[in-house]
């Protein structure tokens, strides 16, 4: 006889995806140097921000990435019923990552862009490539959820001024940034031998170079938008963060764009979906069998 049971109680398939879409965002928070963007060594553009705030929003988002792939399995299939649970659960995951960070915004477009991935991911585990999973949630986010209150948002307002196209209709498109510039760049970057952390740098990049980011419209305008894509464009041009050409024009972008208080929060989200579209289609550290 045992007076305790010793074995591990088996983690399940959505907390296993939500533990990816925390790894994927704490990961996006770590890498550093990112251009204007808060990471190991500062603040960037905010001033209301730091790592430890972003570590901690992310954290607090693991119950409704859970919730969110929990409400695939129960629902089954692409269709309002499902569009309108994960959008309740992703207003909540708001409402907590609020009282985390103290009204400050953190992970908005995050909950988005990882909480679709991750509800793709659950609906059809055996299908993970990226741009199947991607093209799931752009199924899902082509569905109206009539309950999401109708707000002027940033990107809301810089859609009326500018026109501009962000995060939902990243997502509507099956998220190009992603599986047409960051997927292929992280893959050339590694393959190219550049090591990890650049390789991951010059995805951010390559979304960088051409993201309409509603968040650097909203705050320095469309010569803040032109000088990311120039300036993400021109580090790439010159042998990526991995060569010293390359390294030199990171810096001065992110000196470029502190200067413009043009933070790319959107470019940021979209790296960390990168991140976890990735990890999801190599099948690293998933549950045997469910992937
Ligand atoms: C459909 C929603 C995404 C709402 O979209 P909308 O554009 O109306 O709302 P925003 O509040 O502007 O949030 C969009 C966030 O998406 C990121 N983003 C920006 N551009 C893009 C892009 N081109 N493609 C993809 N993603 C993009 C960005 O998030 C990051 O920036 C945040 C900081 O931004 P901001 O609030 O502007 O903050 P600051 O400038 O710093 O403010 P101040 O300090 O100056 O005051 C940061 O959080 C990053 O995450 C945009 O902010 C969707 O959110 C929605 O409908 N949600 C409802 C719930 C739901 O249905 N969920 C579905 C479940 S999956
Ligand atoms: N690292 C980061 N810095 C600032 N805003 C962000 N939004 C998402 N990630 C971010």
């Amino acid at each position: 006889m045992h007076a305790f049971n010793l074995q591990a109680k088996p983690v399940t398939l959505a907390e296993r995806l939500a533990d990816l879409a925390v790894e994927a965002l704490i990961d996006e928070a770590d890498l550093s140097p990112k251009p204007a963007l808060v990471d190991r060594r500062g603040n960037g553009a905010h001033t209301d921000l730091h790592l430890g705030l972003m570590h901690a929003s992310a954290l607090t988002l693991w119950p409704a990435f859970k919730e969110m792939a929990e409400a695939a399995i129960e629902f089954g299939e692409v269709g309002l019923p499902l569009r309108e649970a994960i959008g309740r659960i992703g207003r909540e995951g708001e409402r907590a990552m609020l009282a985390t960070t103290g009204g400050i915004n953190t992970h908005r477009g995050g909950i988005w862009a990882l909480g679709l991935l991750v509800t793709s991911a659950a609906l059809a585990p055996q299908s993970r490539a990226a741009h199947a999973v991607a093209a799931r949630a752009a199924r899902l986010a082509l569905l109206d959820d009539a309950d999401a209150p109708r707000v002027l948002s940033h990107g809301a307002q810089v859609a009326q001024r500018y026109g501009a196209r962000g995060a939902r209709e990243e997502a509507q498109a099956g998220f190009p940034a992603v599986i047409q510039r960051a997927l292929p760049q992280l893959q050339r970057s590694r393959d190219a031998g550049h090591g990890e952390q650049n390789a991951r740098l010059d995805a951010l990049l390559a979304i960088m170079a051409q993201l309409a980011d509603t968040c650097v419209l909203y705050r320095a305008g469309e010569p803040g938008l032109h000088a990311m894509q120039q300036g993400a464009r021109a580090v790439l041009d010159a042998g990526g963060s991995a060569s010293l050409a390359g390294r030199r024009r990171l810096h001065e972008l992110d000196q470029q764009l502190i200067a413009l208080n043009a933070s790319p929060g959107g470019a940021a989200d979209l790296l960390a979906a990168c991140l976890l579209l990735d990890r999801i289609a190599s099948g690293d550290g998933m549950i045997q069998g469910a992937f």
